[in-house]
């Protein structure tokens, strides 16, 4: 008995690493402080794509990273609300990532069509405004103006268009023979196909989509926080559309809320890094800040905050 040789004779067990990584900014740490101290007065918004998902060249091969689903059923029971925030349409992002009829997620609300769109998981129900009638007029003059472009040398193909139920048009260039020469060429043409429309292009990872404009994720993360009350919020985004959502949680913070931003780092994007208090890598690594957050709220036992 008693203690092995060289060992301390009251030493205490190693905790670990934390399973919480730390914020690089002192408003991040106190945004998540706030978070881990009273996670009942907490919401979290998660993008989609880059995400929760991991990026693949076919759109509609995206799936939620292993094991996201399961940690968010972990945690969001313990918080005020969660919510994904997404270009998806809703419905898509639902089928796609899974988040239908989740133990735990009940209650979570997915935002699509950059907020356009809401779906709660409590009713099921979507609800969605009428579709701008510019989308199907330029859905209609979109296949001219890609044959001109010569992006594609030779037709383009049907991989390059993504069709998003008559609210919007996604034009891919992942595909492509060159896919960011192709995204550069395709910009200023694009963009004036959607000004005819009285529409606007949102540039993302090799995506350039065209949809109406007056909603962006700032502007649904913003009511959505307001909506439920919360005084601390956290947001994990991958790319420039996500950008919106980090001024609203920067503009928040200004208003008294602790907040977090998590960039899902890529080398595709580097605009968020600059901004976010935490970079994670990727989707993998957004996974392993939830389970984190669910096993640090664990500790403390099922329902205490
Ligand atoms: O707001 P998000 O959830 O990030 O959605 C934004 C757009 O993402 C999708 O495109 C991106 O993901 C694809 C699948 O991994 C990838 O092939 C593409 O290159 C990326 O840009 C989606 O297809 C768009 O409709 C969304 O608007």
């Amino acid at each position: 008995m008693g203690s092995p040789p060289n060992a301390a004779p009251h030493s205490q067990p190693n905790p670990g690493p934390d399973p919480v990584p730390r914020p690089h900014t002192p408003a991040g740490r106190d945004g998540l402080a706030a978070l881990l101290a009273h996670p009942e007065r907490a919401v979290i918004a998660l993008d989609f794509d880059g995400t929760l998902a991991e990026i693949v060249p076919d759109p509609e091969r995206a799936r939620a990273h292993d094991g996201a689903v399961a940690a968010l059923g972990r945690l969001v029971p313990r918080l005020r609300a969660a919510a994904v925030i997404t270009g998806r349409p809703a419905a898509v992002a639902v089928r796609l990532g899974g988040f239908a009829d989740v133990p735990g997620l009940d209650h979570l609300t997915v935002l699509g069509h950059y907020g356009a769109e809401r779906w709660e998981a409590a009713t099921g129900a979507l609800h969605a405004p009428p579709p701008h009638p510019g989308v199907a007029a330029l859905e209609a003059e979109l296949p001219g103006v890609l044959d001109s472009s010569g992006v594609w040398h030779g037709t383009w193909t049907a991989t390059a268009v993504e069709r998003k139920g008559g609210r919007a048009v996604a034009v891919h260039t992942r595909r492509a023979p060159d896919p960011q020469g192709a995204f550069d060429r395709l910009h200023a043409p694009l963009a004036a196909l959607a000004a005819r429309h009285d529409l606007i292009v949102e540039p993302g990872r090799l995506v350039l989509e065209l949809r109406p404009p007056g909603m962006d994720k700032g502007v649904a993360l913003t009511d959505w926080v307001r909506e439920t009350g919360a005084t601390t919020v956290l947001y994990a985004g991958d790319d420039l559309g996500d950008l919106a959502a980090f001024g609203a949680v920067e503009r928040l913070r200004a208003d008294g809320l602790a907040g977090v931003l998590v960039c899902s780092g890529s080398a595709e994007v580097t605009e968020l890094a600059d901004r976010a208090d935490l970079v994670v890598d990727g989707p993998a690594g957004v996974v392993g800040l939830l389970v984190g957050l669910a096993d640090r709220l664990d500790e403390r036992g099922p329902g205490t905050p």
